[in-house]
């Protein structure tokens, strides 16, 4: 498996099915800028939500070969082993299908997913054992703190200007590696420092 990390703005995503499934997957899905379309007879109040508050587009009815046209990234979820199969089959061989009860017939699989601001942390167990994968996301949860998502604006600020200002190759390395000291991690002062101390 080739791990990567996409880019859905205004790309289409259909999932089809509305279960407790299909809203987990949702969760993740949200706040991408994707054109999200579920297709189900029915969906959970989570997903009612969502489709009220016009995130994303409902057709209540049951999957059709067809609505799978266009769609870059899809995911059949429903409960029916059969009409999942059918929707991979529905798909062409560049759509990136997830089918949840068959990996095997899968393009891509979700992983489990820690997320500090832009410090992004996927674990996957290839399907050997999600709960696994959930035990090391709730592990590393601890680790890194939600100081996190502050330091990591400040490693991307600072970067930005380090590029900016130092043409010295040799120099611009060191500096960045610099920013890797527990103190810039820690203390906000320090980081205010940096910003002053490069001009
Ligand atoms: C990461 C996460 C994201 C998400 O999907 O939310 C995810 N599953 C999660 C949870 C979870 N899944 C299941 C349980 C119940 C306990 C159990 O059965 O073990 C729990 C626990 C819970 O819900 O708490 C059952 C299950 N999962 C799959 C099958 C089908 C099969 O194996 O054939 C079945 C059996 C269904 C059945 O037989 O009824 C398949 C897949 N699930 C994947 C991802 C992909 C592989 C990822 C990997 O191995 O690392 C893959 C291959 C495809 C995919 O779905 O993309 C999320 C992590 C938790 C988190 O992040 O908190
Ligand atoms: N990948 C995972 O992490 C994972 C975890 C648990 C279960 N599963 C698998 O996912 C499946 C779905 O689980 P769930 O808890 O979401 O089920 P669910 O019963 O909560 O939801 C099923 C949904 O599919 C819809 N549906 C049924 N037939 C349809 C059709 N022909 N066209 C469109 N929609 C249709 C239903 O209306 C419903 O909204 C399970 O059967 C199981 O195999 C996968």
């Amino acid at each position: 498996m080739y791990p990567i990390i996409m880019n859905l703005n205004n790309k289409r995503v259909l999932i089809v099915g509305g279960g407790e499934v299909a809203t987990k997957k949702m969760k993740m899905l949200l706040r991408q800028n994707a054109q999200i379309v579920v297709v189900s007879p029915t969906i959970t109040p989570t997903l009612y939500t969502y489709f009220v508050n016009g995130e994303i587009r409902w057709l209540k009815r049951s999957f059709e070969a067809a609505d799978t046209k266009g769609a870059f990234l899809v995911i059949a979820a429903t409960n029916n082993r059969d009409v999942n199969a059918m929707v991979g089959e529905s798909c062409l061989e560049n759509q990136l299908v997830n089918i949840v009860d068959s990996p095997v017939d899968s393009d891509f699989y979700n992983m489990a997913y820690l997320n500090r601001g832009k410090l992004k942390i996927a674990i996957s167990t290839e399907g050997a054992s999600p709960l696994l994968a959930k035990q090391i996301k709730q592990d590393l949860n601890n680790f890194f703190d939600d100081g996190y998502e502050a330091y990591l604006d400040f490693l991307s600020a600072a970067r930005e200007k380090i590029k900016l200002l130092v043409n010295d190759e040799e120099r611009k390395y060191l500096l960045l590696q610099e920013l890797l000291e527990e103190k810039f991690r820690t203390n906000e002062e320090e980081r205010e420092k940096f910003f002053l101390d490069i001009g």
